[in-house]
């Protein structure tokens, strides 16, 4: 079975975070990991609380995963700040996966701040040039580049920008778009497109996520970086279509629907005999 591993922070309503990443990583059919970076008090509302782990029990967390077992992707979410990003970059440089996808998580839908306002720079000089791909949405692609964002011009704009910064390669991510959601990959040669039809809810808590952590499912299953956007956003447009109005907030995507439809499918053509 192919192995994926999160590094992110808890959320205790499980739309975001660890939780989803892993709930992603199970609906893929890939055994997930995670290193816990912080622990969020957090619902569909807000958050409440963050408390940091140390960097010290970061690191214990990546040599206990990396000297055991063979991870074959990783997806980075929150980070809270320097000493825990110099941490994650040293140990994956010295682990060296094959496919690491950067979600540089940076304020949470709710409007709160994950990522403290020191540790942009060391994450963008230590962690960035490390990663296979990195994925912004629009708001973080912002306050990466200082190129305020407004149509499709910009976000290639802020690519290139990226890009110069060390980037692999770069997708910046259209959900938080007025119009139809555009997510633009760039990887220093040339764009590429996936258009999403907008599903209207207001319940859309943890897709960047969820974007990431399929991103990286696919990755870890042998697919290429395209093949594995193009997966991605089937999944998580099914996700939200589905999404859950479960609180009095921004609710979650709905990852037990993928499953069901493919447990359904597989039935269809006689290859899932038990219980689904
Ligand atoms: N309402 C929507 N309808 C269809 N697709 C959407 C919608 N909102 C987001 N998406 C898609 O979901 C993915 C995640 O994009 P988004 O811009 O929401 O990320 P994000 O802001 O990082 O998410 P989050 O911070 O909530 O985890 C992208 O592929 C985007 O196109
Ligand atoms: C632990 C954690 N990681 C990431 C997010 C971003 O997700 P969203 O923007 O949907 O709030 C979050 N809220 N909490």
């Amino acid at each position: 079975m192919r192995t994926a591993l999160t590094i992110a922070g808890s959320d205790s309503c499980a739309g975001a975070g660890i939780q989803a990443d892993l709930k992603t990583f199970y609906a893929h059919g890939v055994y997930g990991m995670s290193v816990i970076t912080a622990v969020t008090a957090q619902n569909t509302k807000g958050v409440i609380g963050i408390e940091n782990i140390s960097a010290d029990m970061v690191e214990k967390q990546l040599d206990a995963i990396f000297t055991d077992i063979k991870v074959d992707a990783v997806k980075v979410g929150m980070l809270s700040n320097r000493d825990i990003i110099k941490s994650v970059s040293r140990k994956l440089k010295k682990y060296s996966p094959d496919n690491i996808v950067l979600d540089p998580v940076m304020v949470s839908k709710s409007g709160h701040t994950l990522l403290g306002p020191d540790a942009k720079d060391i994450l963008l000089k230590e962690l960035l040039p490390l990663c296979t791909i990195v994925t912004p949405n629009i708001p973080e692609a912002e306050v990466i580049t200082g190129v305020t964002i407004n149509s499709i011009n910009d976000m290639k704009k802020s690519c290139k920008v990226i890009f110069e910064m060390g980037a692999k390669m770069i997708l910046i991510k259209g959900g938080h778009l007025s119009t139809d959601p555009v997510d633009i990959l760039f990887d220093g040669k040339g764009f590429k497109y996936f258009i999403g039809k907008r599903i209207h809810t207001k319940n859309t808590h943890g897709t960047g996520c969820t974007l990431s952590s399929a991103i990286a499912s696919n990755l870890a299953k042998g697919y290429s970086v395209e093949k594995s956007i193009v997966k991605a956003k089937e999944y998580i447009t099914i996700a939200i279509q589905n999404s859950l109005s479960i609180g009095k907030g921004i609710g979650p995507t709905n990852h037990f629907y993928s499953i069901y439809k493919k447990c359904n499918m597989l039935k269809e053509i006689g290859e899932f005999k038990n219980e689904c």
